[in-house]
């Protein structure tokens, strides 16, 4: 199986997983990606059994709306019963790394909002240790060199992701160079660095479930 046929395998489990979700009133929770993008196309083929979604970036509502699903605001829909979402890196204790999209910032908002994550990968994305994975930090324009030079003195090896504007007008700063033992740790010294929006760090809001997609086919994680 290819790479793609595992990201299209999890994608179908988790669609299998939400079926007792897809209610006529149900907002879900959708990621961004080459993972989700398999999960979007495959939701489509229920579109008349639930209300809507709420999007990670304008790339999954454009392709939500594409399939005719209607896409609602977070801000109108408080909480939604599930969020779905693939990962660069997940842990044993079902700790990620996200933002290889740049679209970490949405992604941790609405995972905040959702009562059970599920995140979808193919095996390549299951590690003992986060961190092998450049870490994606979304930062303000003007604080791209101050919190560079903050991550240097962190141990991370700072590199900017050049070209790329993320959906609220941020630049990302990927790290290199860093294992992290102490994710949630990591995750709040980030986070508290004047002019850091968001880190890609998904460790104190980790998943609730890991479908997980190897040649013997999905395995089911929960925390
Ligand atoms: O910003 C992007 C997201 O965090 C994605 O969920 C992550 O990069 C995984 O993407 P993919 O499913 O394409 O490997």
């Amino acid at each position: 199986m290819t790479q793609d046929d595992l990201k299209r395998a999890v994608a179908a489990a988790a669609l299998d997983d939400i079926d007792a979700l897809l209610t006529p009133d149900a907002v879900i929770g959708v990621g961004t990606g080459s993972t989700a993008n398999h999960f979007i196309d495959l939701l489509a083929t229920r579109r008349q059994d639930f209300r809507g979604a709420v999007a990670s970036s304008e790339a999954t509502a454009e392709r939500l709306k594409s399939h005719g699903i209607d896409v609602l605001e977070l801000n109108h829909v408080g909480t939604v019963p599930v969020y779905i979402d693939g990962a660069d890196e997940i842990d044993r204790q079902l700790r990620m790394i996200k933002g290889g999209g740049a679209a970490l910032t949405r992604e941790k908002i609405v995972a905040a909002c959702a009562e059970r994550f599920i995140c979808i990968a193919d095996a390549s994305k299951s590690v003992e240790t986060l961190g092998g994975f450049p870490l994606p930090v979304e930062v303000i324009p003007m604080a791209r060199s101050y919190v560079a030079r903050e991550m240097v003195k962190l141990g991370i090896t700072p590199v900017y992701r050049d070209g790329v504007l993320t959906d609220n007008g941020n630049r990302i700063l990927d790290g290199y160079d860093k294992l992290f033992d102490d994710p949630e740790g990591m995750e709040t010294t980030l986070d508290g660095i004047v002019g850091v929006v968001t880190n890609g760090l998904f460790a104190r809001r980790p998943a609730d479930v890991l479908l997980l997609g190897g040649d013997s086919g999905v395995t089911r994680f929960t925390r």
